[in-house]
């Protein structure tokens, strides 16, 4: 298709702003899907997605759509994940557009995710058209909302379309404003071969498909095709575009946007924001802006029943599949037994996984507490080797062979009101925050920057911050940096036996305070069993914090008297749902909260 008719454009939203249904809406506009077709949101296409409300994956849908001035043009819907977890990902389908639709709930405002996607996009050079969706609410405030989108986000607003996502009001001057001030593509027909990978899964039966932006050059089927980043070949079978039903065509020229499948076995091979191009005529440079994500969180995934050990790792296997960023490998554990080390975006991605493997492959898991990846300088001379990087407590070094230690920090900016401020600095200063930067952006809502450690986030920083601002308070954060910190490795021990699984790393300031809530969260956790059990907190061989389990008097059954059978199953049932996530260690059933207490601490 000739450039001139193509727009290619994103749109960029908080959480529940309405993205997907906005996109419905333009679909069936331009007549992509019919209303029985609709059913449910087709963007968010996993199941999971659809329950939790949130994008994952990112997709793209092809429309065409007859504007006013009687030409058709082809718009290429890029979507993007709504969660800060994922930014990497929204950069590289951002860079793929030309232009965004910024989408404000009327009723809620702009919001730090909002923002941050708004910056993304503008730093990609982006055309943004800001959108006040939800008009139809009575608590929608266009006014304020436009005045919010000028202050914070510095974009023009007078200009906003406001629209309702659900009844369809005005959307249709979506699409015109799309076509009038989205700038159409730039790239060359008759370059060397640039295409960008913004996104890619595995499909069991065609094998790995990669969503791509032509940006210079033509890619067709049957042609070799080389990966920019690892100079890997493989030939283009067969090629596509989303409608969103898929839809063969055999070429994609500069400016398009389509799927594609070749002789790819592995998603790992196809990572996001790769350049690909033709090995016969390469291109001197591959697009800018390529990053290796690497995992920032890690936790160690177990199952409950030990022989179901070689079915969790073929799940791993399965998920890894898809999903290049989540990483895996065998660890062991003397309280746990056999399990896996494994790696994650955030919490959220963690999350999911978790949930997949459980949903998906009716697995039992436990999962012990999140941590990060720290660089750990061990005495001796300052060379590479002397260097360890460690993410599993269980493989701290012996402290007297530690030099100083670096633990990953993240930028944080928080959005929220004043009254909340106070709640939220307190927060940010337990976290061990340091402020960068603090300013009113319109009226009583406050943006608050700070840089804190990465491991105090992944505890239970999201939650509490949640509860501090009840709710009215976002986040958003990247990683920045590094600090030397004197960390330390707390273990856990219950009836005198440290058990390794649940071990943590803490400040050594913070230390005392955390173990003495841990033990305490624990003792609240741990069932009583039939005898004392003590639970403590230690440092090296230090103990500092104890709290004791105290022994169960009677045994449940003794209630049961004379022949009431199904009441006495009813209460072993009961014993036995309860034990399902447990596991033993030693003599005593921890459950599977205590493994997470860490992040249940101050609840
Ligand atoms: N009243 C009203 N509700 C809307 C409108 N647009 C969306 N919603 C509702 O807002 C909620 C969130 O909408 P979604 O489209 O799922 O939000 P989203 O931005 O795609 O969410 P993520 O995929 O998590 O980023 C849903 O319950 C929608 O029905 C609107 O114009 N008016």
């Amino acid at each position: 298709m000739d450039p001139k008719f193509i727009r290619n454009f994103a749109i960029i939203a908080h959480i529940d702003h309405g993205k997907s249904t906005l996109s419905d809406r333009l679909l069936e506009i331009t007549g992509s899907l019919t209303q029985r077709e609709m059913q449910a949101q087709v963007l968010d296409a996993m199941d999971l997605e659809r329950e939790r409300g949130i994008t994952i994956k990112a997709h793209s849908v092809r429309m065409m759509y007859q504007a006013k001035d009687g030409n058709t043009y082809q718009l290429n819907l890029i979507d993007t994940p709504g969660h800060v977890d994922f930014s990497y990902e929204v950069s590289r389908s951002l860079a793929s557009c030309e232009g965004a639709l910024l989408v404000v709930d009327a009723s809620q405002g702009v919001e730090a995710q909002t923002l941050a996607n708004a910056y993304l996009a503008i730093s990609n050079g982006l055309e943004i058209i800001p959108v006040i969706n939800k008009i139809d609410l009575p608590s929608a405030d266009i006014p304020r909302t436009k005045e919010m989108i000028e202050n914070t986000v510095g974009l023009p607003a007078d200009d906003a379309i406001a629209v309702s996502a659900k009844t369809g009001l005005n959307v249709e001057a979506i699409l015109e404003a799309v076509v009038h001030l989205i700038p159409p593509p730039e790239g060359k027909a008759d370059a060397p071969l640039q295409a960008l990978i913004f996104d890619s899964w595995f499909d069991p039966y065609k094998g790995v498909i990669v969503l791509a932006r032509v940006i210079n050059g033509t890619l067709r089927t049957g042609q070799r095709i080389r990966l920019m980043s690892n100079g890997r070949t493989f030939d283009v079978e067969s090629m596509g575009v989303l409608t969103p039903k898929p839809v063969e065509i055999s070429t994609l020229s500069a400016g398009e946007v389509g799927f594609f499948v070749a002789t790819i076995k592995d998603v790992a091979d196809t990572k996001v924001g790769d350049t690909i191009t033709d090995p016969s005529n390469p291109a001197a440079e591959p697009l800018p802006g390529f990053e290796d994500i690497k995992s920032m969180v890690f936790a160690g995934l177990y199952t409950v029943e030990s022989h179901e050990h070689g079915a969790l790792r073929e799940a791993l296997g399965k998920l890894k599949l898809n999903d290049a960023s989540f990483s895996f490998e065998p660890e062991s554990s003397v309280a746990l037994g056999f399990g896996f080390r494994c790696g994650f975006l955030g919490l959220l991605h963690m999350e999911i996984i978790q949930e997949r493997l459980e949903r998906e492959f009716g697995l039992d898991l436990i999962t012990t507490a999140p941590g990060v990846r720290y660089k750990i300088h061990l005495t001796g001379p300052r060379s590479e080797s002397n260097i360890v990087e460690v993410e599993n407590p269980s493989r701290w070094p012996d402290p007297t062979t530690i030099d100083f230690i670096e633990e990953p920090v993240i930028t944080a900016k928080i959005l929220t009101n004043e009254e909340y401020v106070g709640g939220i600095l307190k927060l940010v200063e337990d976290k061990r925050g340091k402020q960068k930067n603090f300013e009113y952006v319109s009226g009583s809502r406050v943006m608050i920057t700070y840089e804190l450690p990465l491991n105090e986030i992944v505890l239970d920083f999201y939650d509490r911050l949640k509860s501090v601002s009840r709710g009215y308070a976002s986040l958003d954060y990247h990683l920045s940096g590094m600090w030397t910190s004197p960390m330390v490795k707390m273990d856990i021990l219950v009836s005198g036996e440290p058990v390794d699984a649940l071990s943590v790393i803490v400040h050594r300031d913070f230390a005392y305070e955390r173990g003495k809530a841990l033990v305490h969260k624990m003792k609240e956790l741990i069932p009583r069993q039939m005898f004392e059990v003590a639970i403590q907190a230690a440092i090296g061989s230090k103990i500092v914090a104890r709290e004791t389990v105290s022994a169960i008097k009677k045994d449940v059954l003794a209630k049961c008297y004379g022949g009431d059978i199904s009441r006495k199953r009813k209460l072993l049932d009961k014993q036995k749902e309860g034990k399902k996530r447990m596991k033993r260690i030693g003599k005593v059933d921890i459950p599977q909260e205590a493994f997470l207490a860490v992040l249940k601490v101050g609840e």
